[in-house]
């Protein structure tokens, strides 16, 4: 077991809090290529660890993908999966959502949202504000239990939350809206946190790791920077990094969905370019800082930015007054004519949805 680091992160000074991330063998026969255990939350409740950190941005340079290919690539491939989504073709989804309910308190704020992801996809969830969308993020991670209805991971219904479960079959990484870095740690210490804290693996072979997927995302000798030394935008790339590195030593390496909650939020128009391409060049179909293939089987964006719909999702969904409203490609959305998504797009005060 590596050494962790030194300096409790602030959230971790709560009694029994920790955070959990092991990569599992994969079974034969399962449509997910690859099988871990995403992380746990114990301890802290919910809601204070999903808020730590709040307030971070992004920046910096991209590396050069999300290029026109690449977005074709995507686009068709999502077009082919949508369709075997019409017709009910069941390979390859890797997270379904079915009739999903939560509510807070006397807010019923998911009322019966059902979709599926499958493998390849690059998928938005756009909608107003306060209709939903971080809650079904947090859902489908295992954060949150729905009240009702089920969710599906590789065909496999999850019991509980993921912090329940031995095995979620598909690991699933939220990278929060807010970069939420440990502020007491490094930069090198954020990223490796998981590996520190659950893998045997050597700390100079973590702090190697470290090292390469940084430059995986386009970040180089910033390992021993602090957070509050970063820009808004290096800290996400740093976020975006904690989120993707893993124990190479393991038998398998994981694919994984990623679930990105409002990425380009706060963000210039060139700062979110960057980050729109580096969440394109993460995807399969992409191509990272390195030249290597992306490792990330499907993701999903939260976003209201017009930007980051056209360059970094093919499906949309929209999500309004707790459900599922319209799907289509990203480029129907200014085309449509469902009036609640022409209202939308078009930001006019008038139309189905108030404020
Ligand atoms: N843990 C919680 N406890 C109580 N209410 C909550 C909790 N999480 C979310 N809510 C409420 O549920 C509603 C939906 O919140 P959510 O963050 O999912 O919306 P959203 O669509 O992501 O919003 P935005 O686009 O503004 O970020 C809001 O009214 C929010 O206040």
């Amino acid at each position: 077991m590596a050494t962790p680091p030194s300096v409790a992160p602030a959230a971790l000074r709560c009694p029994g809090v920790h955070v959990v991330r092991a990569l599992l063998p994969r079974s034969g026969g399962d449509p997910c290529p690859r099988s871990t255990l995403p992380f746990r939350l114990g301890g802290l409740s919910l809601r204070k660890c999903l808020h730590a950190g709040a307030g971070a941005v992004f920046a910096t340079r991209s590396p050069g993908l999300g290029n026109a290919e690449n977005l074709r690539e995507g686009s068709s491939l999502s077009r082919n999966w949508d369709l075997s989504r019409q017709i009910g073709d069941e390979h390859g989804v890797l997270i379904e959502c079915r009739d999903v309910h939560k509510s807070f308190g006397d807010k019923h704020v998911l009322q019966g949202v059902s979709f599926k992801i499958r493998h390849g996809e690059a998928v938005g969830i756009i909608g107003p504000s306060g209709t939903g969308k971080s809650t079904i993020l947090k859902v489908m991670a295992g954060l949150l239990a729905p009240d009702k209805g089920e969710v599906f991971i590789c065909g496999k219904k999850r019991q509980g939350l993921v912090s329940d479960e031995d095995l979620s079959g598909l690991r699933i990484g939220l990278v929060f809206q807010s970069a939420a870095l440990f502020d007491s740690l490094n930069v090198r210490e954020n990223v490796g946190f998981l590996l520190y804290e659950n893998s045997n693996l050597p700390e100079e072979r973590i702090g190697e790791l470290v090292t390469e997927t940084l430059a995986a995302v386009g970040l180089k000798g910033v390992e021993e920077r602090m957070p509050s030394e970063l820009s808004g935008g290096m800290k996400k790339r740093v976020a975006l990094a904690r989120s993707i590195i893993y124990d190479d030593t393991k038998e398998t390496i994981e694919p994984e969905a990623l679930l990105y909650d409002e990425p380009t939020a706060g963000l210039d128009p060139i700062a979110s370019t960057v980050v729109e391409d580096l969440i394109r060049s993460m995807h399969v179909t992409g191509e990272d800082a390195l030249g290597k293939p992306g490792k990330i089987a499907s993701y999903v964006v939260v976003t209201h930015q017009h930007s980051t719909i056209r360059r970094a999702v093919d499906r949309l969904l929209f999500l309004h007054e707790g459900k599922i409203v319209w799907e289509g490609m990203t480029e129907e959305f200014t085309t449509t004519t469902n009036p609640i998504v022409q209202q939308f797009a078009s930001g006019s005060l008038d139309g189905p949805i108030r404020y």
